[in-house]
């Protein structure tokens, strides 16, 4: 059997956030969004020629699942009116909230949440995928065009019920594209690495039963990462698919599952060998080996990654500042391709491509720390402040001075002296704004952070940073991620400097600023040569040393950032008891050493909450601040049965919006919330930090804020 190759997404955002750029030129009306996507995309095909088979239909201007919402014609009402309703469902325009924005399964990808209503009108609208398709034959590749499969579309949004709908418009999509001359289309369903519920199997088998036995559609290939398929593989393996993708990166399982089923007979396997996710170069013995095994267990073998390359940066070759022992383990998405390709010449009967570079395993263990007094007993040495106290999340706007400034400290432009001379003046605006507005609480803003992780990471030993390794993380906005690649050690202090500076600048409390463990291993490439857990307890242990230094330097409150810790909650229900042991065992090994009277806080958004409140209890943080200003305050009782009688702030400000609620609405939100709280322990906060905000918005939103917890408390005065 000849062995082919593919891959199964690429990277959108160019080598220099060319499409970052661009949409946001395109917002404030300015250039040509059209001319640079168009050749982001031609780039993005001749970077993959030398795969068997391309992927098209990956490229996207914001997001994949909105891509799909166009294309179902899912356009939620309220948008209906709109002549291209795209760019406003994903960011809203005046009087017209925006779709939900959450998180892309365990990934730092971020999608728009379709509305589905019952009933609702569906319409294909084929002209994206089609387009893509045509311009990639016009540069001679025939291509496989990626869509988002139905069941995935259908469980990954809310309202409603529409699959029989979806399933018509996604069989006349690939009648349409079939006549245009597509011999095979890729369905993504990466819901099957999930737990599914019977229900939903049974319509995992409706859906391919029915694309299956179309008259006249391209050959379906359905693709799932992420994890284990599960008992999907024996329903998708009884349809007339002609292809299914398997993640043999995060589902090593997939291997036995795959064997369970007797192998894939008269269908191709694509293996999912090459990591999409992860940053490291792959283990080409390992890879040749799991493909040995695959090629007695099918009649077709694809080589491919476990994932899209989405998220990972697009070229190792970019990076400049790499040592070489770090750079020599490493892989990106041009290096992945590479890989697939030579594991494909090598099955073929070519050269054995040469093996990764082997991390030196030298697991340097920590040990558990002892829990904290009592709440109770602790918080009579906290802080004596009023109820509902007020305060913010940690960062200010980071305004275009402000990374203007970092970026001409990169380039040697601007000295270090000057750099921190300009960072303590915005401290110092930041301070006397908190202090004017009125609120009890105060942060020194985080203008010296490009990223609450990055920053980080630059600071501790066992971490390299990239200049250029953007990924995607929503819409416009990227991230670079770090790379955890050793032993995490603490040179010195990392945020000690900044508060101390901001402490000595006001009478009120200025609250410390650090991302927790979890968080710092979520939205980071992380070595996979031991257990998270292993890793995370040195973070942890970095961190519990910085929280000692801040108190040191007189700071009594310090908040322990971990807004990621439900994103690495396993997708499967048997894993998840002991990630969440860990995850809580390592935020409380970082801040069980606070004296008792400091206090902790800790924050957490982009969270749906339900699965971890028991976790969030258990962090025995003093102070929770979590995302409630959509979810309304039902969290308020939910902690409360989870046995949580902490201090807790429930965010009453949705940040992600430039809207400015009034102090009406503000109060309305704090009557109900103390309602079901003391209001001893119930805070007032935006729900996560200002960075993304302007200052106009965020000083009128702050005021109104202040009123209001000062109108609530008058009232239970
Ligand atoms: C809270 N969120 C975060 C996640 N992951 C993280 N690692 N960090 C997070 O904060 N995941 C969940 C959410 C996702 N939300 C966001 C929100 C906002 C951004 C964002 O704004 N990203 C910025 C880049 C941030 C950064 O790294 N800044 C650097 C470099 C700034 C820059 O581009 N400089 C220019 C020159 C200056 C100029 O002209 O403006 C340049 O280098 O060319 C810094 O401040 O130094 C973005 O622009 O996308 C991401 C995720
Ligand atoms: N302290 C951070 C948390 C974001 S989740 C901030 O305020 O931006
Ligand atoms: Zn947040």
């Amino acid at each position: 059997m000849r062995v082919t190759t593919t891959v199964a997404g690429y990277p959108r955002i160019g080598p220099n956030r060319e499409l970052k750029r661009a949409v946001e030129d395109h917002w404030a009306g300015r250039g040509d969004l059209e001319k640079t996507a168009a050749a982001l995309r031609r780039d993005t095909f001749r970077e993959m020629n030398g795969l068997d088979v391309i992927p098209s239909n990956t490229f996207s201007r914001y997001d994949h699942v909105l891509d799909t919402i166009v294309m179902t014609g899912a356009v939620p009402g309220r948008f209906r009116h709109l002549q291209d309703p795209y760019f406003t469902m994903a960011r809203g325009a005046d009087g017209i909230a925006p779709l939900e924005m959450t998180k892309w399964f365990d990934t730092n990808y971020h999608y728009l949440v379709p509305e589905f209503t019952p009933g609702m009108r569906l319409t294909l609208d084929w002209r994206k995928p089609l387009a893509e398709y045509r311009e990639a034959r016009e540069l001679g590749l025939e291509t496989r065009p990626v869509l988002l499969g139905p069941l995935s579309f259908q469980l990954l949004g809310k309202g409603g019920w529409v699959l029989d709908g979806l399933i018509e418009v996604y069989a006349e999509l690939l009648e349409r594209l079939a006549a245009a001359g597509v011999t095979e289309v890729q369905l993504d369903e990466p819901v099957l690495a999930a737990d599914r519920t019977e229900p939903e199997l049974a319509a995992l088998h409706r859906v391919y039963e029915r694309l299956g036995d179309l008259n006249s559609r391209p050959r379906l290939l359905v693709s799932t990462y992420f994890g284990e398929i599960g008992p999907a593989l024996g329903i998708l393996a009884g349809t007339r698919v002609e292809a299914i993708g398997l993640d043999f990166v995060a589902g090593p399982g997939n291997l036995d599952a795959l064997a369970a089923v007797g192998g894939l007979r008269e269908k191709a396997l694509v293996a999912g060998v090459v990591d999409g996710r992860n940053v490291w170069r792959t283990d080409m013995a390992k890879a040749m080996s799991t493909c040995a095994v695959l090629l007695g267990l099918c009649d077709r073998l694809v080589v491919s990654t476990s994932c899209s390359l989405l998220h990972v940066p697009l070229d190792l070759d970019l990076e400049t500042g790499l040592a070489p022992e770090v750079r020599s383990r490493l892989a990106f998405a041009r290096q992945k391709v590479a890989e697939v390709i030579a594991i494909g010449h090598a099955l073929n009967g070519g050269p054995v491509p040469a093996g990764a570079a082997i991390a030196p395993a030298h697991p340097r263990e920590v040990s558990p720390a002892s829990a904290r007094t009592p709440f109770e007993q602790r918080a009579k040495a906290q802080l004596d402040l009023p109820p509902l106290a007020t305060t913010t999340i940690g960062s200010f706007p980071q305004t275009a001075e402000i990374r203007q400034a970092r970026a001409a400290l990169r380039a040697g432009t601007l000295s270090p002296e000057e750099y921190e001379a300009r960072m303590r003046a915005e401290i110092d605006r930041v301070i006397a704004l908190q202090e004017d507005i009125g609120l009890d609480v105060l942060v020194h803003g985080e203008p010296e952070r490009n990223d609450m992780v990055q920053y980080f990471a630059e600071l501790l030993d066992g971490y390299a940073a990239t200049e250029h390794g953007w990924v995607q993380s929503y819409g416009s906005r990227c991230v670079r991620p770090p790379i955890l690649y050793g032993d995490i050690t603490r040179p010195q202090p990392m945020t000690v400097p900044w508060a101390a500076y901001a402490q000595s600048r006001t009478r009120k409390p200025v609250k410390g600023m650090l991302t927790g463990p979890v968080t710092m291993l979520a939205w980071s490439f992380v070595r996979d040569d031991q257990p998270l857990a292993a890793t995370a307890r040195q973070v942890a242990r970095a961190l519990r040393e910085e929280i000692a230094d801040l108190e040191a330097a007189g700071i009594r409150v310090i908040q322990v950032d971990e807004p990621a810790l439900r994103e690495l909650l396993p997708l499967r229900d048997d894993a998840k008891a002991e990630y969440l042991t860990w995850a809580v065992d390592a935020f409380r090994l970082a801040t069980g050493g606070a004296a008792d009277g400091t206090q902790i806080h800790t924050h957490m958004c982009y969270s749906e909450f339900g699965e971890i409140i028991d976790a969030i209890a258990d962090l025995d943080a003093d102070v929770t601040s979590v995302e409630a200003a959509r979810s309304r305050m039902e969290l308020l009782d939910e902690l409360r049965a989870a046995g949580y009688h902490r201090g807790i702030g429930p965010g009453v400000w949705d940040i992600h919006s430039p809207r400015v609620p009034s102090a009406e609405e503000l109060t309305t939100a704090l009557r109900r919330a103390v309602s079901s709280v003391d209001p001893a322990l119930l805070w007032v906060n935006p729900d996560c930090g200002l960075k993304t905000r302007a200052y106009p918005e965020t000083e009128a939103s702050l005021r109104n804020m202040v009123t209001a917890a000062q109108r609530v408390r008058a009232e239970i005065a």
